[in-house]
């Protein structure tokens, strides 16, 4: 494949990303609805922590640098649980 192909590639790929991370958004703001309902914190260091080990495992079998990915994981983190506070 030449440079051309591959930014068209990368470019569909980011696209992906984007839609995935929005559908990710769209399920944490229901979890945050029913988190607020039920007044329950909006971190559960338990279900992270699940998480962190998930992404580890995952990102290092697909041959990803598990310490970008939990980076990544950490900032998505970070702007739900802002989200789940704002209900509050
Ligand atoms: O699963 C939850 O309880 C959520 O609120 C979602 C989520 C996540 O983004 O995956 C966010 C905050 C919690 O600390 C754990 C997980």
């Amino acid at each position: 494949m030449n440079l051309q192909q591959l930014r068209i590639d990368i470019d569909n790929i980011d696209t992906q990303l984007i839609t995935l991370l929005s559908k990710r958004f769209i399920a944490t703001r229901e979890i945050g609805k029913l988190k607020h309902q039920d007044n329950k914190d909006p971190i559960d260091t338990n279900r992270l922590n699940q998480l962190c080990d998930k992404w580890i495992n995952e990102s290092t079998e697909q041959e990803v640098n598990p310490e970008l990915s939990l980076q990544i994981l950490n900032t998505i983190h970070r702007y739900v649980v802002a989200e789940h506070k704002e209900l509050k």
